[in-house]
């Protein structure tokens, strides 16, 4: 099994991925992004001049994963604001654009926090501080991802001394989902160039294909050992003794410690308690929402059916179905939640920027929070 680990290649040459950035070209500011839906078959970028756009943008997931939610959703308001729009129509828009990522929402209210604090000064004061607001959480989140990085990688070097680490991930939390280099990703990376990933498993993410079109994409770009596989192959691959750990993201993290996470995070948690192999989540303080009090209460995404009725890799359909192949037969009723909620009983460890949360290194969800200025406890 270990020639499975086909794919290491020497690092791209390329420049880093960047996800998202604020331009001013002379007919007004706008928001680039790299096309999620685009990769891996093309760089392309989207221009996003107005909310709208960057609302679509977000439902179509050109752009996605929590952190970057984040920082769109901040970088929407400022946009609305330097262009002289209804700030206030505009962040509810951004904010109800997708429900579960906790960080969508609390990047929008940063900015515009921001905004209305500096609003007596003068509405283009106003917008220059949400805009403040918006690069200062970008910067932020650069910097909590390369020490979720250093925090995680000490975690598993702890866990497993002699190195040579064989991590499953699921969905995509790299490069693509933050200011800096992700978060469970970023962590495999780190192993990487330290010389100790063995191997990073990558699950497809079925129905959109975030680990085949994207994690394997950062993985490659990257230089790393890494081996695709379905999502229904994870069972036999812990049966076989193949998996040291599994690293993944977070959307929103209850008060309870439940996980809101890319649909088939829950059953990897499962393989992973039974299997005895560690299930790791590797997420920023921002993502902990201590006014979610546990899972139930946590609001799960539902997506369109025709995503799992057809298949439409490498470029998702925009809505309204019909750009894909059909795999079912017309008529067919599809169950398509984005995300699922692992209990916190099945959760070896959540490492932040500020630590690891874990029996292992003895820190509470309290203690942890406390560290963090992002997090507030009730
Ligand atoms: C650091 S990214 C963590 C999560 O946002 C990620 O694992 C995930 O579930 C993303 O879902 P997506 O629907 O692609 O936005």
């Amino acid at each position: 099994m270990a020639d499975q680990y086909a794919h290491e290649a020497a690092p791209d040459e390329r420049p880093a991925l960047r996800a998202l950035r604020w331009e001013e070209p002379p007919d007004g500011p706008v928001v680039v992004l790299l096309d999620q839906t685009r990769l891996p078959a093309e760089e392309v970028e989207l221009v996003c001049a107005d909310v709208p756009a960057l609302v679509r943008a977000i439902q179509t997931l050109a752009v996605r994963g929590a952190p970057l939610l984040g920082i769109t959703g901040a970088y929407g308001v400022a946009l609305a604001a330097v262009r002289g729009h209804d700030v206030a129509a505009a962040a509810l828009l951004l904010e109800r654009s997708r429900p579960t990522a906790v960080n969508l929402a609390l990047g929008v209210r940063l900015a515009l926090a921001a905004y209305r604090a500096a609003a007596e000064q003068g509405t283009e004061q106003a917008a220059r501080a949400a805009l403040a607001a918006a690069r200062e959480l970008h910067r932020r989140d650069a910097r909590a991802s390369s020490r979720m990085a250093g925090h995680g990688l000490a975690f598993l070097d702890e866990l497993f001394p002699g190195g040579g680490h064989r991590i499953l991930t699921h969905c995509n939390t790299g490069a693509l989902v933050s200011g800096g280099e992700g978060t469970a990703f970023a962590v495999a990376l780190a192993a990487h160039r330290a010389g100790r990933l063995r191997g990073l498993w990558v699950d497809e993410t079925r129905p959109l294909l975030q680990g085949a079109r994207l994690t394997a994409y950062e993985a490659a770009r990257n230089g790393m050992p890494y081996t695709l596989l379905t999502d229904n192959a994870a069972g036999s691959l812990f049966a076989a003794g193949e998996v040291d750990a599994v690293l993944i993201g977070a959307d929103r993290i209850a008060a309870d410690g439940s996980v809101a996470n890319k649909v088939g995070s829950y059953p990897l948690a499962v393989l992973a308690k039974y299997h005895h192999v560690p299930f790791v989540v590797v997420a920023p303080t921002t993502t902990i929402d201590l006014d979610t009090l546990d899972g139930a209460a946590i609001v799960v995404e539902q997506r369109a059916e025709h995503e799992v009725t057809e298949v439409t890799a490498p470029r998702p359909s925009a809505g309204g179905g019909g750009a894909g192949v059909a795999v079912a037969p017309p008529g067919t009723r599809a169950y398509n939640p984005a995300f699922d909620v692992t209990p916190p009983e099945l959760v070896t460890a959540i490492v932040t920027e500020e630590g690891t949360l874990s029996p292992v290194t003895g820190v509470g969800v309290a203690e942890l929070c406390a560290r963090s200025r992002q997090v507030t406890i009730s």
